[in-house]
């Protein structure tokens, strides 16, 4: 037989011979690492794809996840495309992960993202657990984020909530305020102004690297579950549009870097973080990409999980009135002797800091925290855990659990007023910053933001609802993700009620 490769019909034959005998292997390859999992229960798992059908179909990964618990048991099985994941629903279990095999579990998964927008993984998000982690974690912890850098970006809250509250003096009376938009954007000026300085704050809002990086981080990518087929980083899109905002990544940065080293940026009565990066940088220890990585967390991890927290915190304060009228009581009666918010008395806001657990705890931002990986076999509950699998702890079904909360379904922030549960990671049913070796050095920053807004739109502001709608018909839809969103913004009408002192 001869074979004439002029003709398109032998090609396509051939072209075809290939991809199925690639596709035969592939599936074998996927299959017999599957095998080894085979053990564990979760979902039937469909041929090359395993289940991410399942996750295709779902709009809120973590209400999936809970609802596959109550079938298959709270240490499930997931295999998403080549990937192998275990997903942990019980605070037994989270405890075995996260305190027992923390330092097993102390690593990241990789994925494109990672490698293109965090410098090859060279942030403190995904570095990977050693030596060069434990120092970016002692700068972030010690230096970025202590409580005397926090406070010293008091002024930056005060100014930046003013000018967020002054736009919503300006839509007052009968007209719908778009708050979630607001507080976005109010949060995206309160981070970047700490982080590169009130004088290229703007850059850095012009470029809308920090919504373009949010967007791909919440996101997921089909590349990240076919690691061995590289072709599917050129095929696909998503790579390119990181590789796009890596390259306005680089020359933002580069820019701001610069800036800051020629000393015009000299104006601010604090030191943002680029400086203190800088004169970190002097005795060599660490690089320029290393800098433009702690950058790429902190628009990523900090900006939308302190606006996040606060939408919903508003979302739930419309829907229980009650609480609403308690909240604002409380402030009130803390701020009227002085007619502004003043952190100075934030101790006496008893009722506010419960909100804001209660909030936490019934929309984490972070539902499945961030996946982890072992470097090591292990065993959890009996079961044999491969080397190499990622783990995803469903903080917000913990949060959930009837076991450990009463009506846990209900928004009832006094749940916190007679208990010793905190932020710290320490009690497994609770962890919006999540826990061991990786959880965040941000808790901080992100709480004082939350409370610093919050108080001023409860003190300042009565809140109605758009005109002709219910309290029982505001929209709590979440958006798709791993961040745990609202779908549609937030609408209110804000009526000043305590005038705005500048
Ligand atoms: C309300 C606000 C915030 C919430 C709810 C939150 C939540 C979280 C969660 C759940 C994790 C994963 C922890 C784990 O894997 O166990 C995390 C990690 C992290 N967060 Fe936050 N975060 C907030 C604010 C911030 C802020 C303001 C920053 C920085 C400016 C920040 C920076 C980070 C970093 C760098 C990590 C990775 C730490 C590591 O892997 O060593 N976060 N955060």
């Amino acid at each position: 037989m001869e074979f004439n490769f002029n003709t398109p019909s032998t090609l396509i034959a051939l072209l075809s011979s290939l991809l199925f005998l690639f596709t035969f292997l592939k599936y074998l390859s996927i299959s017999k690492a599957a095998n080894r999992y085979s053990h564990i229960p979760g979902p039937k798992t469909l041929p090359l794809i395993g289940n991410l059908h399942l996750m295709l179909l779902t709009a809120a990964p973590h209400r999936l996840f809970r609802r596959l618990a109550a079938k298959h048991g709270p240490l499930m099985h997931l295999q998403l495309g080549e990937i192998h994941f275990i997903i942990v629903s019980s605070v037994d279990l989270a405890k075995q992960a996260l305190k027992i095999h923390d330092v097993n579990f102390a690593n990241r998964p990789p994925g494109v993202a990672q490698e293109v927008l965090a410098y090859n993984m060279t942030d403190l998000v995904a570095a990977p657990y050693g030596d060069y982690w434990r120092m970016l974690r002692k700068i972030c912890t010690l230096e970025l984020l202590s409580t005397r850098r926090v406070q010293s970006f008091r002024s930056i809250r005060e100014e930046e909530n003013m000018n967020l509250c002054k736009g919503l003096a300006s839509c007052e009376g009968s007209t719908p305020a778009n708050l979630s938009e607001k507080l976005h954007l109010s949060s995206y000026d309160v981070i970047t102004r700490a982080a590169v300085g009130t004088r290229t704050k703007e850059r850095v809002m012009e470029s809308s690297v920090i919504a373009n990086i949010s967007e791909v981080g919440s996101g997921f990518m089909t590349a990240d579950f076919y690691p061995s087929m590289k072709l599917l980083r050129w095929i696909t899109i998503a790579p390119y549009k990181i590789q796009r905002i890596r390259r306005t990544l680089d020359r933002l940065f580069d820019g701001i870097i610069e800036q800051h080293r020629s000393g015009a940026d000299v104006d601010d009565k604090f030191e943002d973080f680029v400086d203190v990066l800088l004169k970190i940088q002097e005795d060599g220890s660490i690089t320029n990409d290393n800098i433009k990585a702690v950058l790429v967390d902190v628009f990523s991890a900090g900006t939308g999980t302190s606006a996040t927290a606060t939408e919903w915190a508003m979302t739930e304060l419309m829907k229980n009135p009650t609480t609403l009228a308690k909240a604002q009581e409380e402030v009130r009666r803390v701020f009227d002797d002085k007619g502004y918010v003043d952190e100075d008395k934030f101790e006496e806001l008893n009722y506010l800091k419960l909100i804001i657990k209660e909030t936490l705890r019934f929309h984490p931002p972070t539902p499945l925290l961030i996946p982890r990986i072992n470097t090591e076999k292990c065993e959890i509950n009996g079961y044999k855990i491969p080397a190499g699998t990622s783990l995803i702890v469903n903080a917000w079904a913990l949060g959930r659990d009837p076991e450990y909360w009463k009506d846990p379904e209900k928004f009832i922030p006094e749940r916190f007023e007679e208990s010793s549960i905190d932020f710290k990671g320490n009690d497994l049913q609770y962890l919006p910053f999540g826990a061991g070796r990786r959880m965040c050095p941000g808790m901080l920053y992100g709480l004082a933001n939350v409370e610093f807004i919050l108080a001023m739109l409860l003190y300042h502001f009565d809140w109605k609802m758009p005109s002709g709608m219910k309290i029982d018909e505001l929209d709590v839809t979440e958006a798709f993700g791993s961040s745990l969103k609202r779908k549609n913004p937030l609408r209110l009408v804000p009526i000043l009620k305590r005038p705005l002192r500048v």
